[in-house]
């Protein structure tokens, strides 16, 4: 459980064109590291490199090596799909399966991987799985009905159960709260604490406030200019990138000049 992620040199490609260019990080295990920088740095296609997303577009490839723990997830023989059982994702929009129940959300990674398991187990999963997204308490009483009753907040933390239920190594985050209201995106902010005394997450977020709240590191990445590919600038603890950051486009950026 929770696994130490590093890259070396990653190039991200949509066919021709050099989305991210030469990526090196190194995120330790158990804690939060938010993504920052403006529209089009690449913030996002780099995420999903972290989970072999990125390669389900036609012609998106990656170049380089992804660790985690040390074993490269792009080496040969690697199946994607395990990559993905050990690296969730949740997504800007809660989506939650709209035919499903509660129950059945929670479960759905298990079936998919076709896990066959008795029905007290999967009592067990799914309670313990929407205790860990704060979500128990709100939905135990109406588990069978469907997912998509819920409040917005909710169908959330309904996905961070869903995602959680298999277990994986490390969570990723795509703009978790940008759809939600305040008190929601609260809700989330809290639970990311409590998640990372268990996995390594990972956030992409536009709100620069939401990253200092959440995050131990941050790295700001920028894009010098419309075709050009995305860098990664400065990576550094969130207290130095947001106070007192190394690089000139960083302290632009942290302190509201451009993006
Ligand atoms: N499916 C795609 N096919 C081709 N190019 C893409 C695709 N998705 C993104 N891009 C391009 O890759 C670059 C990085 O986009 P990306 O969405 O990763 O940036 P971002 O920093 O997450 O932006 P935002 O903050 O607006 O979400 C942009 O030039 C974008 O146009």
């Amino acid at each position: 459980m929770s696994k130490h992620i590093e890259t070396r040199d990653l190039n991200v490609y949509y066919g021709e064109f050099l989305a991210v260019e030469g990526v090196n990080i190194s995120i330790a295990a158990r804690s939060v590291t938010a993504f920052i920088g403006p529209s089009g740095c690449g913030k996002t296609t780099f995420l999903r490199t972290l989970n072999r997303m990125h390669e389900v577009l036609p012609g998106a490839r990656v170049e380089g090596e992804l660790l985690l723990d040390g074993e490269n997830i792009y080496g040969t023989g690697v199946d994607p799909v395990t990559v993905r059982s050990m690296v969730g994702m949740v997504f800007q929009r809660p989506n939650p399966f709209p035919t499903m129940s509660i129950r059945e959300n929670v479960l759905a990674g298990y079936k998919l991987n076709g896990a066959r398991m008795s029905k007290s187990q999967a009592d067990d999963v799914v309670e313990e799985a929407l205790m860990g997204a704060n979500l128990w308490n709100e939905v135990k009483e109406r588990l069978d009905k469907p997912g998509s009753g819920l409040s917005g907040g909710q169908q959330q933390r309904l996905c961070i159960a869903r995602t959680i239920a298999v277990k994986p190594d490390v969570i990723l985050m795509d703009e978790p709260c940008s759809a939600l209201d305040p008190i929601s995106t609260l809700a989330i902010e809290d639970l990311i604490h409590e998640l990372k005394q268990e996995y390594t997450v990972v956030i992409v977020t536009h709100n620069m406030q939401q990253a200092a709240r959440v995050s131990e590191k941050t790295a700001f990445f920028n894009i010098a200019g419309t075709g050009k590919p995305g860098k990664m600038i400065e990576y550094d603890e969130t207290a130095t990138i947001f106070n007192n950051p190394n690089n000139e486009q960083t302290e632009r950026y942290v302190s509201g000049k451009f993006g």
